[in-house]
C-alpha cells in the first residue's frame, strides 16, 4: 500500500522529534472530570452505566476571552487555554515560564547552565536530566529509587523515547554553554545561558522547518502553503489553532510503533536490554538509570523503521488498551481522547475543514471513496457516522490518501502548513529574522542535524545524516566525525569596555545570599 510505502521510509525519529515538537507549540490543561463514552463498542452507555464501559475524561480549561478587536463573534468563541507558548523556542528544554525555569537552571554554577541529575550518570559520566521532587512520584518501581524526570515540559516522562530527546537537548544546552564561557570568558552566567538558550531555539527551529516538516506534508505544500521565510510579519497571529493541536498534529498518534526497539554498537538487538512493548516505557525513567542508559533506545529510533498507519487500524493497541495517563488509574485509549477532545473543544467536522483548506466537501460515499486509500473504511465509517459532516475531523484527517509527496493527506497537509507558517512568519524571535544571528552565526547554525546533535551528546559513533529517513544499517550510515558540527567562534566577542554592567545571575545570586543571611 502506497501509504505504507511512504511511512516505511521514514525512521522512527520522525515519530520522536514532532512528538516533542508537538509539545512545544501546545500543552492543554484539564479541569473537573466528566465521565466520557466508550467509543467502538456496540452498545450507547452513556451518561447511564458507566461502571463497566465508560472511560473517565476531564475537560479542558477554557480560556475566558480572547481576541480583542477581533470580529465579535469569533472572539465570543469559546477556545481552550494553552499551558505553554506556542513558539517554537526551546520551552520543551527551559519551560514557559520564570518558575519552571528557575527549577533547571544551574544558577550556583555561575555557568550559564542547567542543572543535571545529582544521583546518576549514564555508563560513560554523562549526565541525566534531574529529578522531579515529588515524593508520590508515578515514575518509581519496584526497588528502584528513581523519580520522574524534569524537564521543560511536564510531559517528558510519557515515554522513553520522548525522555532520550529531552536528554539531548540538555547535553546539547550545557555543551555549548562550556565552550561559550570559554571563547567569552568575560560573559557572565546569564549572557551564556541566554545565548546558548538562543541558539538551542534556533536549532530547534531549523530542524522542524527545514528537515522534519516538508517531509510529512511534502514539497508541493511545503512551497504552496509555507514557502521562503520573508520576515517578521507583525501581522500574524502565532498563537497555536485549536485544530492544529486538538486534530491535525495528532496525526503523529497514527506512526507510533507497539514496540520500542533498543538497539547494541552494531543497531542490532540489545543482548542486555531488549526492546520493549510501548507501554512498558510510559513513565519509567528508571529504565534509563538502570537499563544502559538512552544510547540503546536513540538507536533504536534510528534503526527502525517508522510505524506505517493503515487506515483500517489507525492505532496500535498499545495506544488504544494500555495508555497511561496521569492521575487516572486505568489503561487508557488515545484514539478515544482525541476524537472526545476535539468534541469536548467543538471543533468544526471534517466536512468544514475540508471548506476551510480549500477542497471539495464530501457529499456522498462515493465522494468519500474518492479520498480515503481503502474504500471499505469510507463504507464503515459513513455507516458509523450517517452523514459526512458528522464525521470528527481527527478520524476524517487521519484516513485520506495522502498527497503527492506528503506522508499525511491534503487536508491535514494543509493544516498543518498554515500552523507552522503562522509560527514562523509572526515570531519576532525566528532565527532567521533582521538582527537575531550574523550572517556567520546562520551559516554555523545551518550545519546542524539532529544525527550530529546524536553523536554529540551520546556515544554512538556511526548514524545515518538524516535522522528522520530510513536505510537499513550499515547502508548510508556514516561516522559521526564526517558530519558537519556547528564552530562556536562565531560566537567569539571582544570584551566590552564597559564594566558598570553587574551581571544579572550575579544579581539573583545574591538576592539568595541574602536571603540566606536573612532567614
Ligand atoms: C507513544 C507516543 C505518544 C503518546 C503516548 C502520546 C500521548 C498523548 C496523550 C495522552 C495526549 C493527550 C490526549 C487528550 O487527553 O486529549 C496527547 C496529545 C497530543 N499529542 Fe501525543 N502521544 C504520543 C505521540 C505523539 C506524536 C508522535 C505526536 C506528533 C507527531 C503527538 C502530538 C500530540 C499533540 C499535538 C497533542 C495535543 C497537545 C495538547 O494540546 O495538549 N503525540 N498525546
Amino acid at each position: 500500500m502506497e501509504r505504507t510505502r511512504r511511512w516505511k521510509q521514514m525512521r522512527r525519529c520522525s515519530h520522536l522529534f514532532p512528538w516533542c515538537s508537538g509539545h512545544h507549540i501546545r500543552l492543554t490543561r484539564e479541569r473537573s472530570p466528566v465521565p466520557s463514552l466508550k467509543l467502538g463498542g456496540n452498545k450507547f452507555f452513556f451518561p447511564f452505566d458507566c461502571a463497566q464501559s465508560c472511560l473517565p475524561f476531564n475537560r479542558s480549561l477554557p480560556a475566558c476571552f480572547n481576541g480583542f478587536g477581533r470580529d465579535i463573534l469569533q472572539a465570543m468563541q469559546q477556545q481552550q487555554m494553552n499551558a505553554i507558548t506556542s513558539f517554537i523556542d526551546g520551552s520543551v528544554v527551559y519551560g514557559s515560564g520564570p518558575k519552571v525555569n528557575n527549577l533547571l537552571r544551574d544558577l550556583c554554577g555561575l555557568n550559564g547552565k542547567l542543572t543535571v541529575n545529582e544521583h546518576f550518570k549514564d555508563p560513560k559520566g554523562r549526565p541525566y536530566l534531574p529529578f522531579e521532587e515529588s515524593l508520590q512520584s508515578v515514575c518509581l518501581h519496584g526497588e528502584e529509587n528513581v523519580a520522574c524526570f524534569r524537564a521543560g515540559d511536564s510531559r517528558v516522562n510519557e515515554g522513553l523515547p520522548l525522555t532520550s530527546l529531552h536528554l539531548l537537548w540538555l547535553r546539547q544546552h550545557n555543551q555549548i554553554a562550556e565552550t561559550l564561557k570559554h571563547l567569552n570568558g568575560h560573559w557572565n552566567a546569564e549572557t551564556i545561558y541566554e545565548e546558548t538558550r538562543k541558539i538551542i531555539g534556533a536549532l530547534h527551529q531549523i530542524i522542524t522547518m527545514r528537515d522534519y516538516v516538508p517531509k510529512i506534508i511534502g514539497k508541493e505544500f511545503f512551497d504552496n502553503y509555507i514557502g521562503p521565510y520573508g520576515g517578521y510579519d507583525p501581522t500574524v497571529d502565532p498563537s497555536a489553532s485549536n485544530v492544529f493541536a486538538t486534530a491535525a498534529f495528532r496525526f503523529g498518534h497514527a506512526t507510533i510503533s507497539p514496540v520500542v526497539r533498543r538497539l547494541n554498537a552494531s543497531y542490532q538487538e540489545h543482548e542486555s536490554f531488549p526492546s520493549l512493548k510501548l507501554h512498558e516505557t510510559f513513565f519509567s525513567p528508571w529504565r534509563i538509570i538502570k537499563e544502559g542508559g538512552i544510547d540503546p533506545i536513540v538507536r533504536g529510533a534510528l534503526g527502525t523503521q517508522a510505524a506505517a498507519p493503515h487506515s483500517n487500524k489507525l492505532l496500535t493497541d498499545e495506544l488504544t488498551e494500555r495508555l497511561i495517563v496521569l492521575s487516572i488509574p486505568q489503561d487508557m485509549d488515545l484514539a478515544s481522547l482525541n476524537l472526545q477532545r476535539g468534541r469536548d473543544h467543538g471543533l468544526p467536522g471534517y466536512n468544514d475543514w475540508r471548506d476551510f483548506c480549500g477542497l471539495e466537501r464530501i457529499r456522498t460515499l462515493e465522494d468519500f471513496k474518492q479520498v480515503v486509500s481503502d474504500a471499505s473504511v469510507a463504507e464503515r465509517i459513513l455507516q458509523l457516522y450517517k452523514h459526512p459532516d458528522n464525521i470528527d475531523i481527527w478520524l476524517g484527517g487521519l484516513v485520506e490518501t495522502f498527497s503527492p509527496g506528503s506522508r499525511t493527506g491534503p487536508m491535514f497537509s494543509c493544516l498543518i502548513a498554515k500552523q507552522m507558517k503562522a509560527l514562523r512568519d509572526g515570531d519576532r524571535f525566528w532565527w532567521e529574522a533582521d538582527g537575531m544571528f550574523s550572517q556567520e552565526q546562520r551559516d554555523e547554525l545551518l550545519k546542524v542535524s539532529l544525527s550530529k546533535i546524536i553523536c554529540e551528546n551520546t556515544d554512538i559513533t556511526e548514524v545515518p545524516p538524516d535522522a528522520f529517513i530510513f536505510g537499513k544499517y550499515p547502508s548510508g550510515y556514516v561516522s559521526c566525525n564526517n558530519l558537519p558540527a556547528m564552530n562556536l567562534e562565531a560566537w567569539r566577542e571582544e570584551k566590552s569596555e564597559d564594566t558598570n554592567i553587574i551581571p544579572k545571575a550575579e544579581l539573583i545570586i545574591d538576592k539568595t545570599k541574602e536571603g540566606d543571611k536573612q532567614g
